[in-house]
């Protein structure tokens, strides 16, 4: 009798476990969560199966079934990298991470070759543009030239845009488990950088051949008016997502900057007006939901990350410079970045120190590339002054 197809997921966390494991479990995959919580490593060892809410609809919870952990320092993972029955790897780890499981899945993809276990596609879930061409680098290194030449020829390294708002756990779920998602969901991957066809397919993965539309309308768009919403909601102390958006100084804000990535949107992919405007729409309503109650500190997290040129704010704000598009929104989004004081972040405290080492001024030059005296460099520090002197109490 031939095994169960497997699927390895590094990530036990919210998006690991509210959408990607259960889509996988669902379409005949036994699911291997990779992560270093042994707390969550055990559970899935112990537990049959758990839930995932749909919020809103409580009384319907999904039963997801047919996984299992493994700690990710463990040597198991190589040998389950390496077993025929894997036939695809997946991570939601966070992007910082990805240099961190590198060497494992290298060694995982060597002792594949060496058992001559078959081609495989791994696909990294994380938030940003291109992830797993980054993680295909990260992993390079740790592979011989015999090893590469093999992984070029076996391995998909497919990226993927992938949308589902999972907030933090509630504290009094019944298991560890448990988690509680929104009920859309969107998961679209990469088809020309598949190595060998998705087998058994996997319901509610899209498969396009052409990516960068998809992760550029949704990490410039929802990703884009989510952190501003948390940034600017933090400086007025709002606790979730939700609550600053029904600030009307707020919204008009997160609208604009998601007007204003999808004026350039529009231009570079060819989107029609009307249906990007639903889109919007669309988004608004999901973010602003009272029942995700979801927390600006995790909507905010990693303040660094994401001020990086290709992510939700200056990707959308040099995309729409390129065309002489207007940016106001985006930079006053952008310049409450600089606002964000969150003692467990490591990244903020980084920002912070920094602020306080070399002046706000020479900051905002030197992390968002633009000029002292440019005209966004302007409106940041005027948005930021005014920001900073009247958060509303
Ligand atoms: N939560 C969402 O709404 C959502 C939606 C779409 C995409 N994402 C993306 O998914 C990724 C994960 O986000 P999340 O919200 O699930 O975060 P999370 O913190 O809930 O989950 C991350 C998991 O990775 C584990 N981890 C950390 N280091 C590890 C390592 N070295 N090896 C294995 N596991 C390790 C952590 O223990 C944790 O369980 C991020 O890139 C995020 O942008 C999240
Ligand atoms: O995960 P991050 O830190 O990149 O971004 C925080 C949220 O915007 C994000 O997790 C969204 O909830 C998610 O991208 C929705 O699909």
């Amino acid at each position: 009798m031939s095994q169960q197809p497997r699927a390895v997921h590094f990530g036990a966390g919210n998006i690991g476990r509210g959408f990607i494991g259960p889509v996988l479990a669902e379409s005949g995959y036994h699911v291997v969560f990779v992560d270093i919580d042994k707390d969550i490593i055990d559970a899935l060892n112990e537990l049959d199966s758990y839930k995932v809410h749909i919020i809103g609809d409580q009384k319907r919870p999904k039963h997801v079934s047919s996984f299992s952990g493994i700690l990710s320092h463990s040597d198991d993972v190589i040998r389950v990298l390496a077993d025929p029955a894997t036939r695809i790897v997946t991570t939601a780890v966070g992007p910082n991470i990805l240099g961190k499981i590198a060497s494992t899945i290298g060694k995982g993809l060597q002792a594949r070759r060496k058992a001559d276990a078959g081609p495989l596609n791994v696909i990294a879930c994380e938030n940003m543009v291109r992830q797993t061409a980054e993680l295909s680098r990260y992993i390079d290194p740790h592979l011989s030239p015999e090893d590469k030449s093999w992984v070029d020829q076996h391995i998909g390294f497919a990226s993927c845009s992938v949308d589902r708002i999972v907030p933090p756990g509630e504290p009094k779920r019944s298991s560890l488990l448990d988690v509680h998602v929104e009920e859309f969901y969107e998961w679209v991957v990469d088809e020309g950088a598949l190595r060998t066809p998705i087998e058994p397919k996997v319901n509610g993965m899209h498969l396009t051949r052409d990516l960068d539309a998809y992760v550029e309308r949704k990490l410039f768009t929802l990703n884009c008016g989510h952190a501003i919403a948390a940034y600017i909601g933090f400086i007025n102390k709002h606790q979730t997502v939700d609550q600053a958006i029904q600030d009307p100084q707020i919204r008009v804000v997160v609208r604009g900057a998601m007007d204003e990535a999808g004026a350039a949107l529009i231009k570079k992919h060819n989107f029609d007006p009307v249906t990007h405007a639903e889109y919007i729409d669309n988004i608004l309503k999901r973010i602003a939901d009272a029942n995700l109650a979801d927390a600006v500190v995790r909507v905010g997290r990693q303040p660094l990350r994401k001020l990086s040129a290709q992510d939700r704010l200056l990707g959308p704000a040099n995309l729409a410079r390129g065309y002489g598009l207007p940016v106001d929104n985006l930079m006053r989004g952008t310049a409450a970045v600089f606002l964000y004081d969150v003692d467990e972040d490591e990244q903020s405290v980084e920002l912070q120190d920094k602020i306080k080492r070399d002046g706000i001024v020479k900051v905002v030059a030197e992390l968002t590339g633009f000029q002292e005296e440019s005209e966004e460099h302007k409106t940041i520090m005027e948005s930021y002054r005014e920001l900073q002197n009247k958060p509303k109490q």
